[in-house]
């Protein structure tokens, strides 16, 4: 006789069911996806399958439409993998990321693009940008800014001998955990690998709790994750997927500062992507040395009512004391009123480039 209470059989048999119509939903829109892109191989030989705009949009409509009980969040993180298998029906899209396997950077390109991606770890940033420009990739990720620690100045600097375009954002939560391999004991802990960005962003707890541990800083938090799986008396400080990569036991969670530390990161490309209904403009200008300029550049926004969203200055490669300055705005460059600024800011810098309109990180 079966202890099995009668309501659950019932309430398994309705998931069943259910889970048949999902499965049958699921491979109508799948046959629809490929569709589209018989549909858009007819117009254009070169189609790209692939639209920025159109999967920000899906993914804008299902959290507005959710209603619970799974947050909307959650919900579109499940469609996010729903539009990448569909995509990898027809062509499996390919994205360079900073590497090695393991890091924040790899998170957020699978988060960004779904785990039907297929992601190439790159040595350096600039190996990202390049396999880009020449089509061995469709699209780049690397990091650009971080809550704690500030700017990747190394990211913006590629930025500035490239005709590269941005092609959107991801932004990613950063947990850090203190990590350990099976050839180091917990209280035996002298040295602690990491990247010089985590140990920023963990330099208080560390400050407290491992205070006389020798920092070594390493080329990435994967690689830190990497080299003490044969170290003695050896640490790293990396994230959830370095941790699983390589094995590791977490002696200690979440050891980043700040609770809400987080990464947002550039999706690179070389296609010019439309509106999706909210969007961002990111440009490069340089300025005539002369007083006041910073003012004159920035006044055609305010004028404009146009949201800054980041300003940094780098110093130009062009001369000393010459400065460039990395601008972030809300709005699509084929919206008028952008159109508008982006013309006044021509008039009166000695350079402007637009990096990219895109769609503002949704996930
Ligand atoms: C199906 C399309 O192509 C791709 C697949 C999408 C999807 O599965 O919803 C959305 C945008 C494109 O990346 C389309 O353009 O509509």
């Amino acid at each position: 006789m079966s202890d099995t209470p009668i309501v659950l059989d019932e309430l398994r048999q309705r998931i069943d069911q259910l889970d048949g119509d999902i499965l049958r939903l699921i491979s109508e829109r799948a046959s629809c996806a490929q569709q589209v892109a018989q549909v858009k191989l007819a117009h254009d030989k070169d189609a790209v399958f692939y639209r920025p705009e159109r999967e920000a949009q899906v993914l804008r409509r299902i959290m507005a439409l959710n209603s619970g009980p799974l947050d909307a969040e959650e919900m579109a993180r499940l469609f996010r993998e729903i539009m990448s298998a569909c995509l990898a029906l027809e062509q499996p899209i390919k994205v360079a990321y900073l590497g090695p396997e393991g890091t924040f950077t790899q998170q957020a390109a699978l988060k960004h693009f779904g785990e039907s991606a297929i992601s190439l770890p790159m040595a350096a940033i600039d190996e990202v940008f390049r396999e880009v420009e020449a089509g061995a990739v469709n699209y780049g990720v690397v990091p650009v800014e971080n809550s704690t620690e500030g700017v990747v100045n190394h990211t913006l600097d590629t930025f500035m001998d490239s005709s590269i375009k941005i092609c959107g954002e991801v932004v990613l939560r950063i947990h850090h955990h203190l990590l350990i391999s099976e050839t180091t004991r917990k209280d035996k802990v002298s040295r602690i690998y990491s990247h010089p960005q985590s140990f920023g962003q963990c330099r208080k707890w560390l400050d407290a709790h491992y205070p006389h541990a020798e920092r070594v800083p390493v080329s990435s938090n994967a690689e830190a994750a990497k080299l003490i799986k044969t170290e003695w008396h050896s640490a790293a400080i990396a994230g959830d997927m370095a941790a699983k990569l390589y094995g590791l036991e977490r002696i200690a969670d979440k050891i980043e500062d700040r609770p809400d530390n987080s990464t947002r990161f550039l999706i690179i490309g070389n296609q010019d992507v439309p509106m999706s209904g909210e969007d961002k403009t990111s440009i490069v200008v340089a300025m005539r040395n002369q007083p006041g300029a910073l003012h004159d550049l920035l006044e055609p926004f305010h004028r404009h009512k146009i949201d800054l969203t980041r300003i940094e200055t780098r110093p130009s490669r062009t001369g000393a004391w010459n400065y460039v300055f990395f601008i972030d705005f809300k709005g699509h460059r084929d919206e008028p009123q952008v159109a508008a600024v982006l013309e006044e800011v021509k008039l009166r810098a000695s350079e402007l480039r637009v990096l990219g309109s895109y769609p503002q990180g949704v996930l």
